[in-house]
Parts: structure tokens; C-alpha cells; sequence
């Protein structure tokens, strides 16, 4: 039987000084991505509900970019009973998929489409079903042939943090295959 947990309310509102991730010119081109993900493609399910948001870089954290109008990314992210892992606490791998993503997206705002090659989470403290926490990004600049650093972390409201990832993307370039599709 699945634990009571918390409803998140309006609590995945866009923080204070970001706006909704689809007013951002490429943000229609990634709600078509949105409707199928395995982390934000479930808005109002009892597993992961994940909203995001961004804001204009300021020039100190700008990277070299590509993209028409480079954004920093951030998302508001509740974990509901379907997300469970040690009794009454969200699963290492529900916390892991949000960083993943959130890194993802900000990669591509920042950057372009990209993939995780290598992805790192550390667990800092368990977060009980119910709780919203804000996934916070950087992104580095594009290094070598088409590749890019990232770093997340899950913050409570409280300032307490859950979790830290660190991840290298690779991005698209023609000769990849992650063109959509699928049987
Ligand atoms: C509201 C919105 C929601 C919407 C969400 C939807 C969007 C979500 C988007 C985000 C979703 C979330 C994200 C996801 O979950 S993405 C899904 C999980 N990721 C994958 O499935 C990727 C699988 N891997 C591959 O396809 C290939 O291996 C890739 C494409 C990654 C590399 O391909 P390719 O083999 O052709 O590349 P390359 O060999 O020329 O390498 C290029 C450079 O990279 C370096 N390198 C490569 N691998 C590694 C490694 N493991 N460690 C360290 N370094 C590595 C390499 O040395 C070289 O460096 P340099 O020579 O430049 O120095």
C-alpha cells in the first residue's frame, strides 16, 4: 500500500526570479520532450513531479554558448509515495533522474541538445515523500571535440541540502542517433 504523503500544492511555482521554463524560446521544442520523460512526464502522478524554470545568465556565469539566448536552469521537484525507496523517503534513483535532467536541460539551454556520458550522485540526507526541493545547476563552458560540464544539488526550503551530482554531457552533433523515435 502506498504511504500518505503531502500533496506540493503551488509549492513547484517557479522560484522567485525565474519564469516557466516554456516562456524561453526553445522551451516549446523541449515541452514536446516534456510530455514523455521519464522524470517531468508526469506532472500530476504520485511518483516524481518535476517543474522547471529558468532565468538570463549574467555575464560572470556566462559559458562560451551557442544557443540564441543562454538561460540558467532550475527546477522545483516533489517526491509522491510512487518515488519511494528506504520506508517513507524518496529512492536514490528518483533523486539521481531529477539531477540527470535538470543538468541535462541546462546543458542544452546553455549549450545545446546533449547527452550524459558520465553521471555522479551523492546522497547527503534522505528526503521524506512529500518534500519539494529546488534543483540548482551550473554548467561549464564546451570543451574538446563537443562536451560540457555540470553540476546540481537538491535544496529543501530550508536550505538543506539533499543531494549533489556532477555529470559530462556530449553534445549532439550529427553523427549521434538521439534523433527520437523509438518502436
Ligand atoms: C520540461 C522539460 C523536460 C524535457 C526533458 C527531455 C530532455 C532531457 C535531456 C537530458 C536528459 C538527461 C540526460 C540523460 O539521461 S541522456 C540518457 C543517458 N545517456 C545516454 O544514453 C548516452 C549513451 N552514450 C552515448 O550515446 C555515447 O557514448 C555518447 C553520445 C555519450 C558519446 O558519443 P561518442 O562516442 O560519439 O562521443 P566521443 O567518443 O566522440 O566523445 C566525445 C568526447 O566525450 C568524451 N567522453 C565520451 N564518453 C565519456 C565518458 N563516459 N566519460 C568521460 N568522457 C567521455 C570523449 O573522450 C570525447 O572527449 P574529447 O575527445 O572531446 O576530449
Amino acid at each position: 500500500m502506498e504511504a500518505e504523503v503531502r500533496e506540493p500544492g503551488d509549492a513547484l511555482a517557479a522560484p522567485a526570479g525565474w519564469r516557466p521554463l516554456a516562456t524561453h524560446p526553445v522551451g516549446a521544442i523541449i515541452a514536446h520532450y516534456a510530455e514523455r520523460s521519464f522524470v517531468a512526464g508526469d506532472p500530476t502522478g504520485q511518483g516524481i513531479r518535476v517543474r522547471y524554470a529558468w532565468r538570463a545568465m549574467s555575464p560572470d556565469e556566462a559559458c562560451v554558448v551557442t544557443a540564441a539566448e543562454p538561460a540558467a536552469l532550475a527546477a522545483r521537484a516533489w517526491f509522491g509515495a510512487r518515488a519511494e525507496g528506504p520506508p517513507g523517503h524518496a529512492h536514490g534513483g528518483s533523486m539521481a533522474a531529477v539531477l540527470d535532467e535538470a543538468m541535462g536541460l541546462a546543458v542544452w539551454l546553455a549549450h545545446r541538445a546533449a547527452v550524459a556520458a558520465h553521471l555522479e550522485t551523492d546522497f547527503r540526507r534522505p528526503i521524506p515523500l512529500g518534500t519539494t526541493v529546488t534543483a540548482e545547476t551550473t554548467v561549464g563552458p564546451a570543451e574538446g571535440t563537443g562536451k560540457a560540464r555540470a553540476t546540481a544539488r537538491l535544496v529543501g526550503d530550508d536550505g538543506t541540502v539533499f543531494a549533489e551530482g556532477s555529470a559530462l554531457f556530449v553534445l549532439l552533433g550529427p553523427r549521434h542517433t538521439f534523433a527520437g523515435g523509438g518502436a
